[in-house]
């Protein structure tokens, strides 16, 4: 028979929705809790994302807190310490396949691992490595925007720049919030007239 575990169980939660829905002032919320409880936390995003800051995750309602800017999945995986109890990731749409592997691996071995990120693109498609998260995790939150055309409320990520990447980092210049009925999924904006 196993005998009781010296060190609580790790898990995963993945916070996901639109752009604007509230994933990273939830993630700030919970990492917060965390630190009043004195446990000892790391947050990561994507080198890809400076939108607001360098070494801090920013909402876009200016709530921030610490963070280390990370290039993938292995160098994250190599800077947690031995003793960290939460792992908070931010923009996780933006990590390689290897960063389902690596939540695995530090939930294993007792790390509370919180991933923040999109669920759809801006066509409205799921956004790797998401979907394989969410799968793997213990507790998924969704939480959604306010819908920038009707008020309602918005699970898409409208796109208003012209680009076709799947990858375009931006804010408000380049996105709004839509819900389903508003969202128009579609590569380049129409032209006014
Ligand atoms: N359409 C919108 N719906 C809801 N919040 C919005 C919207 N546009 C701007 N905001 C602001 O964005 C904040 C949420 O920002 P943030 O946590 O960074 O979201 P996310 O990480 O999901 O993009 C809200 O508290 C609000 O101040
Ligand atoms: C829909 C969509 C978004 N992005 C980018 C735009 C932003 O830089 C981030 C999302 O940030 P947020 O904290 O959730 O507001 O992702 C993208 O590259 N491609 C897309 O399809
Ligand atoms: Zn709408």
């Amino acid at each position: 028979m196993r005998g009781i575990p010296s060190r609580p169980a790790g898990s995963v939660e993945v916070i996901t929705g639109s752009m604007f829905s509230g994933k990273t002032e939830e993630l700030i919320r919970r990492l917060k809790r965390a630190l009043l409880a004195r446990q000892r936390v790391q947050a990561f995003k994507p080198r890809i994302d400076t939108r607001y800051d360098v070494t801090r995750i920013v909402s876009h309602g200016a709530t921030a807190i610490e963070a280390v800017a990370v290039a993938t999945s292995e160098s994250l995986e190599a800077r947690v310490a031995e003793d960290t109890d939460v792992v908070a990731i931010d923009e996780a749409q933006f990590f390689d396949a290897g960063i389902v592997q690596t939540c695995e691996r530090l939930a294993n071995r007792g790390v509370r691992v919180i991933a923040a990120g999109l669920d759809q693109d801006y066509l409205g498609r799921p956004f790797a490595p998401m979907p394989e998260l969410m799968a793997i995790a213990e507790e998924v939150t969704k939480v959604r925007a306010v819908c920038a055309v009707c008020g309602g409320t918005a699970c898409r990520s409208q796109r208003l720049a012209p680009e076709a990447t799947t990858v375009l980092v931006g804010g408000t210049e380049s996105y709004e919030a839509r819900c389903r009925a508003c969202f128009e999924p579609r590569d380049v904006p129409r032209t006014a007239g």
